[in-house]
């Protein structure tokens, strides 16, 4: 059987040189592992609309997004996800931890001692040799 297509998003939002990295929930798949704050795109929306609404949905503030920094495909057992990760500014608002367990905000060189979700490691790579 094929494996669903998931099509997600993720804001690498960077505040006074650190990241913002955030946790997920023990109900969800992947509980535990970091992420970037974000999900999936809806249908006949832009990547960069789909972060714009899940950041507000998720962290209750308003973005920027800019430059692209990675896509990846990673096998998971519940589905294929297709992870697009962008770079992003804060414009309005502080982001508040709604369903995330817990957020940080870290520099790059501290990203890697969090346990990523493996979607995540090759943005993680090019933010460390940025
Ligand atoms: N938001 C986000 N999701 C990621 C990252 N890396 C990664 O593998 N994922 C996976 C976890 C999820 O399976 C999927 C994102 O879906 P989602 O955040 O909309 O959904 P979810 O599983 O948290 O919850 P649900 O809405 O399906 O109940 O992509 C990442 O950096 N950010």
């Amino acid at each position: 059987m094929n494996k669903k297509n998931i099509h997600v998003v993720g804001a690498v939002i960077i505040k006074d040189d650190k990241i913002l990295c955030a946790q997920r929930g023990e109900s969800k798949n992947l509980s535990y592992k970091w992420e970037f704050p974000g999900g999936k795109i809806e249908s006949g929306e832009t990547p960069q609309q789909a972060l714009k609404r899940e950041i507000q949905e998720e962290m209750e503030c308003d973005i920027a997004v800019g430059e692209k920094i990675d896509h990846t495909v990673y096998e998971y057992d519940f589905g294929v996800v297709h992870l697009t990760t962008f770079y992003c500014t804060l414009q309005k608002g502080k982001p508040i931890l709604t369903e995330h367990h817990s957020i940080k905000w870290l520099f790059k060189h501290e990203l890697s001692s969090l346990d990523w979700a493996p979607a995540d490691i090759p943005t993680i790579e090019k933010l460390e040799n940025m």
